[in-house]
């Protein structure tokens, strides 16, 4: 399937949807070198991975960070779609290969975003004070709930994008987390969510 995605039920301009695909053009020429998504999945490039990060945006203040962002799923899909509201907020994508941290810069310079690259491991990074932590495919629920208290603010939101397995995860995590949480379903997997968490406490 190449489905092409329905940009006009966002409201999104001629220009905005011209630089998602500007996106996908450099994703395309750059996978074949480094691994930004499964070779696979290229040809369905616009829905399983552009739409798919798309749908996580929603306004906010402050810091967005992107973990692990790797190719910029959904990092560099929250800044172009930022940029089109004209939001004052400061996206910082953190990935720790560096061969994608060049090309997340890449991807700056050529579409004009005013991102913040950091390749390092998001351990080893100092406390990103972040008002909205986003994260694709990084890693266990209980790993990120981890990472968000390094770096959310108290009062501050996480957006996470789990597969059909979301259920165990929030069993698992909750061993060792307090939380609250909404989960939203994907509009690109019947299975998946969209899990918005708040309120994070250790227990
Ligand atoms: C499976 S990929 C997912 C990439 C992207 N979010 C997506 O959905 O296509 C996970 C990415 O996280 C990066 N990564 C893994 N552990 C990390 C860490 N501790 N700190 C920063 N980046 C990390 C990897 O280099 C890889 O690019």
């Amino acid at each position: 399937m190449n489905a092409i995605p329905d940009w006009a039920s966002r409201n999104v301009s001629r220009e905005t949807v011209d630089k998602l695909q500007a996106y996908a053009a450099l994703i395309r020429k750059w996978t074949p070198k480094i691994n930004l998504v499964a070779k696979s999945t290229l040809a369905d490039l616009e829905v399983r991975h552009i739409w798919d990060s798309a749908q996580v945006f929603e306004e906010r203040p402050g810091v967005w960070a992107d973990l692990g962002t790797g190719g910029g799923l959904p990092g560099v899909v929250v800044a172009i779609l930022a940029q089109e509201q004209k939001r004052e907020m400061q996206c910082i994508l953190v990935e720790s290969d560096q061969r994608k941290a060049a090309f997340l810069r890449t991807c700056a310079r050529e579409l004009e975003l005013p991102i913040i690259v950091m390749a390092q491991r998001v351990e080893d990074i100092p406390p990103l004070c972040a008002h909205t932590i986003s994260a694709r495919a990084l890693a266990s629920l209980d790993m990120l709930l981890g990472f968000a208290q390094r770096h959310l603010t108290e009062d501050g939101l996480c957006i996470f994008q789990k597969g059909a397995q979301w259920r165990q995860e929030v069993a698992e995590a909750e061993k060792n987390w307090r939380f609250a949480y909404e989960a939203v379903p994907s509009k690109t997997d019947v299975e998946a969510v969209v899990l918005k968490i708040k309120d994070i406490q250790r227990v």
